[in-house]
């Protein structure tokens, strides 16, 4: 089969969101279910597992280190833990594709094991910062070499024995909390982390799960080292983020009323309903219910008049991967909308406030870059073909082009958008989603 070098979305203007729908498994609890079920003793049965390339790299990664691993089928996977000293050394460096996620998280991990690995990533996870986790397992006694820059691939040395910590986090990061926390596992004594800021609390909430004692009070999370997992099952909600595109799109398109069925509204997750929902959206969760220690929701969206606001600072890191959806709602609302305090999201798998300025700007909005956030005036949206240089450029970021393709439900001609392949690291089936939903989308594989 021909090597597909580019996936392109052409989206049709207009129309608007309808029905009830069920998008994938949440990305950050997969990769958790993999590594704390792997580490565990005896079996795990995952459900709703996101097939998506950034878990399934999780889960290769396992798999390479001696792990069985039956599945995913049907977002089913059965794991047979190895315990906590089990995992064996893998044949050659462990790929982790386009995942933040999953090389912060295993850096942590495998900093204590008793073999050497090696991570390494695409172009775009080369250049993402890896000393905010490769410094504090330092000071526990890992030996992690990175390029100069601190960049992958992540040189991965066994050590004697790791030490507990106590760290106060610079950035409110879950990955860098759960890469410590993971290697508090192998270490001697306590780990405690204190986040500056609520980040998503998968982590604590699973090990939990599966028997493991943490210690949350306030900001602070505790865990000690030398304790067991055991094997349990998890149902892992409907992706929030996932989610995000369409609470937009039913937002933004007149006559929109849409069901999101099973969506993951763990308090550490549910920024965009509270910012939308101060933009003025029309948002509804029916039926909490909590399902395999996270809470969830059906949520109904249909349109309504938004306007700009000032986000809430402390709802950024609540927010964190929904901006460039939320930018688009604030390209559709009335007045300007200003986030500031949200510098993290220039090191995601694009710079997402250069990124969302330059597309945005391309669409006719006026949109202003600073450093730490973006001020968006409301107005009228373009097309995106008709503009100088044609079409959107999502530099192979997932979520920058699933949120110019929901653009397309107020612009006022069609939108393209280049460099779409990654949609299938989050969210697999997107565009097939989004068309019954009602959006007119065309992928077009070069
Ligand atoms: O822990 C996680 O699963 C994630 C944490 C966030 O990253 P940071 O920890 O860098 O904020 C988020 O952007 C990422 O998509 C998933
Ligand atoms: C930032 C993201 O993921 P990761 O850090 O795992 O690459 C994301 O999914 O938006």
């Amino acid at each position: 089969m021909a090597q597909v070098s580019d996936l392109r979305f052409l989206v049709t203007p207009g129309g608007s969101l309808q029905g009830r729908l069920r998008v994938p498994g949440d990305k950050s609890v997969s990769h958790r279910s993999i590594m704390l079920s792997a580490i565990a003793e005896g079996e795990t049965h995952i459900t709703g597992f996101l097939e998506g390339a950034d878990a399934l790299a999780t889960l290769a990664a396992f798999r390479r280190m001696g792990v069985e691993i039956e599945g995913p089928r049907d977002g089913e996977v059965r794991v047979r833990g190895v315990g906590l000293r089990g995992l064996r050394a893998p044949d050659g460096p462990l790929d982790l594709g386009n995942s933040g996620t999953s090389m912060r998280l295993l850096s942590g991990l495998l900093a204590g094991q008793s073999f050497p690995t090696t991570l390494i990533g695409d172009a775009s996870l080369t250049k993402r910062p890896m000393r905010r986790v490769t410094e504090p397992l330092a000071t526990m006694g890992a030996r992690i070499n990175s390029s100069e820059t601190g960049t992958a691939p992540l040189h991965i040395e066994p050590v004697s024995g790791l030490s507990g910590i106590r760290y106060e986090m610079p950035v409110a990061s879950a990955q860098v909390k759960s890469s410590l926390l993971l290697a508090g596992l192998y270490a001697e004594g306590e780990t405690c982390v204190t986040e500056p800021a609520p980040t998503r609390d998968h982590t604590e909430r699973m090990l939990t799960a599966f028997g493991y004692p943490v210690q949350v009070e306030g900001s602070r999370i505790r865990l000690c080292g030398g304790g067991r997992l055991k094997g349990c099952r998890l149902r892992v909600p409907s992706d929030i983020s996932s989610a995000a595109f369409f609470m937009v799109g039913a937002s933004i398109a007149p006559g929109s009323d849409l069901l999101l069925e099973g969506v993951g509204i763990n308090p550490t997750r549910v920024g965009v309903v509270n910012i939308l929902r101060l933009m003025g959206a029309d948002i509804a969760l029916l039926d909490e219910r909590l399902e395999g220690g996270e809470p969830v929701a059906d949520i109904r969206v249909r349109s309504a008049p938004l306007k700009g606001i000032r986000i809430p600072e402390d709802q950024v890191p609540l927010a964190i991967d929904e901006f460039p959806a939320i930018f688009i709602a604030a390209a559709c609302a009335e007045g300007e909308t200003l986030l500031t305090g949200a510098e993290e999201l220039r090191v995601k798998e694009s710079d997402r406030i250069q990124v969302m300025a330059d597309g945005l700007m391309k669409l006719g909005i006026e949109a202003e870059p600073r450093p730490d956030g973006l001020r968006i005036l409301g107005g009228t949206l373009g097309s995106a073909l008709a503009s100088e240089g044609g079409g959107i450029d999502a530099h192979g970021d997932h979520r920058i082009a699933m949120s110019f393709a929901i653009a397309a439900l107020r612009a006022g001609g069609p939108i393209e958008i280049r460099d779409c392949l990654n949609v299938e690291t989050s969210f697999p089936g997107f565009a097939a989603l989004a068309e019954t939903a009602g959006l007119g989308i065309r992928e077009v594989r070069t």
